[in-house]
């Protein structure tokens, strides 16, 4: 028994020091610069960082101390350069998300966010590619729906009061527009109409606890699933260890996107063309498998929908309330008054503005100074600012390194958009440097990456960039607007995957609140 267990514990200690000295000194990633030992050999100790919500500030820091390229895992490569970019994340790079990205499958099916493999993404993509194209976008139906939403916005400023939180009326906004975009009237909700079933939609979006859910669901995603499913007597068990009670986030929004799934699906074809004959669901039920032998089945376009939801509410409000915040505060009042003489100068004609007084989105779309606001809001605030992991299935050399197939590698607009050398000053908010000609504005698009790149670029970004523009035009031609209750030092915070991002040169914080006054001009 005794010479049993010496046998067990001398191999496993033999199997230890083999470990350790593979990943420290044999290993292709041994020559990549690491923050520490502990970095080198397990990935727990990111998985730390990620537990404390500092996983992004640290991998900048750490880029900035040891250069382009660290390892921050046995098997997980963090990189910093354009060079690399453009080899992980250029067109046809080969390179496919990793399982990080299966959180964002939905009713247990993949969707375009969370497929790995390129050939399926690119089937699913060639389905509805077309609904999200920029010409698609800024004309017909869908400029019809966001300058409406852009209408009640301001009509919501007016009926509800000009001194509000936006993080919350900003969230109503891109609701309202994105699952008006996917359903048509399925499922488009109300809340800029006051309507409170869909505004506490919501109310689980900004639930605190979210963070601490995501983190499990990345690192112990069998343990969450299996928690969450037990149901009766385990069900009461498990509850004791969630991460976060339910209602869990975003459980309100999927399932108003399944009611949603089915009111389609159980609609007349007549119906369906007339309530929403432009939407994404109808593009996808195209496919459904009742007409294509290899099609999409029931929750496949469930998730494909309910995933865009997703990805189409937060990227947006989030990046529309910092825009509006940043104009807000008392240094940056120069700003918005060059957004305001901007806007003011478009000339009050059809061409510009539609029959309600709104302007056109394809207008809106090429007001210079507008578009220079989003995007230094965008570099600064990024939505979605962490590491974007993906790998290959073949080694390839990266900045000189080798990279072993299927290690993880990864890039974030967070460190990108914060490269001093071509963004001068680079955490100041300053929208004029997109428009500063002694600027080299090449350099500077080259590392813009708030919208990823390559093939799994954001496919909502004209949705996106459309209605930001047109509702920033509408507001600023109407109001000027200042900080309320102290959110002149006050940063306000948004939560992304596991983490809170915010302006850290504020000595505060509050998270999910932006409390702004709209005067009238
Ligand atoms: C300011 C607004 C937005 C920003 C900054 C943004 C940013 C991004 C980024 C960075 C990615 C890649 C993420 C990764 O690989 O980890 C992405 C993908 C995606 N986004 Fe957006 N997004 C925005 C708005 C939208 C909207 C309005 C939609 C509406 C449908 C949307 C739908 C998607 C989808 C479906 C993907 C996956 C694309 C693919 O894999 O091919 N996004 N977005």
């Amino acid at each position: 028994m005794s010479i049993t267990i010496a046998l067990v514990a001398t191999s496993g200690l033999a199997f230890l020091v083999y470990y350790i000295c593979w990943c420290l000194f044999f290993s292709p990633l041994s020559r990549i610069p690491s923050p520490g030992i502990l970095f080198a050999l397990t990935k727990w100790r990111l998985a730390y960082e990620d537990y404390k919500g500092s996983r992004t500030r640290k991998i900048y820091a750490f880029h900035e101390e040891y250069g382009p390229a660290i390892r921050v895992g046995p098997n997980e490569v963090s990189f910093n350069s354009l060079s690399a970019l453009r080899t992980i994340y250029g067109a046809g790079s080969g390179f496919e998300r990793t399982n990080f990205y299966h959180m964002f499958s939905i009713y247990g099916r993949r969707n375009m966010f969370s497929f790995n493999s390129v050939s399926q993404h690119g089937e699913r993509k060639k389905i509805i590619a077309n609904s999200y194209a920029k010409s698609t976008i800024l004309r017909g139906n869908n400029a019809r729906i966001i300058e409406e939403k852009v209408q009640k916005y301001l009509e919501l400023l007016e009926r509800e009061g000009r001194q509000n939180n936006i993080f919350l009326t900003l969230h109503y906004f891109s609701l309202d527009n994105i699952t008006e975009f996917l359903y048509g009237h399925f499922g488009k909700t109300g809340c800029l109409d006051g309507v409170e079933k869909d505004r506490d939609l919501l109310r689980d979006v900004i639930a605190p606890g979210g963070r601490r859910l995501s983190w499990f669901a990345v690192h112990h995603p069998k343990l969450t699933a299996w928690l969450y499913s037990r149901t009766g007597f385990m069900g009461c068990i498990a509850r004791q260890f969630y991460p976060m009670q339910k209602p869990t986030p975003y459980t309100g929004i999927r399932n108003h996107a399944m009611a949603a799934f089915q009111a389609f699906s159980k609609a007349s074809p007549a119906k369906r063309v007339e309530h929403s004959g432009s939407s994404v669901i109808s593009k996808l039920w195209k496919h459904h498998i009742s007409d294509k032998e290899d099609g999409l089945d029931d929750l496949d376009i469930a998730s494909e929908c309910a995933d865009e939801l997703d990805g189409g509410t937060d990227t947006t409000s989030d990046t529309l309330m910092f825009a509006i915040w940043e104009l807000s505060r008392p240094e940056h009042k120069r700003f918005q008054q060059k957004l305001i003489d901007e806007v003011q100068s478009l000339s009050e004609d059809d061409a510009n503005f539609n029959a309600n007084g709104i302007p056109r989105a394809e207008v809106t779309d090429k007001l210079v100074y507008v578009d220079a606001v989003i995007k230094e809001t965008l570099r600064l605030f990024a939505p979605i600012p962490a590491s974007e992991p993906r790998s290959l299935s073949k080694p390839i050399t990266i900045d000189g390194y080798l990279i072993p197939a299927n290690t993880v590698v990864s890039m974030s607009p967070y460190n990108l958009h914060r490269n001093a050398r071509v963004f001068k000053d680079p955490h100041t908010f300053n929208p004029d440097r997109w428009v500063d000609p002694s600027q080299d504005l090449a350099e500077m698009k080259k590392l813009f990456w708030a919208f990823s790149s390559g093939g799994r670029m954001c496919i909502g970004m004209h949705l996106a960039m459309a209605e930001m523009t047109t509702l920033l035009a509408a507001i600023y031609r109407k109001y000027t607007t200042e900080p309320r209750d102290n959110f002149g030092l006050v940063s306000p915070g948004i939560t992304s995957r596991f983490e809170v991002f915010y302006d850290e040169k504020c000595s505060s914080m509050r998270e999910h609140e932006c409390q702004i006054e709209f005067k009238p001009q």
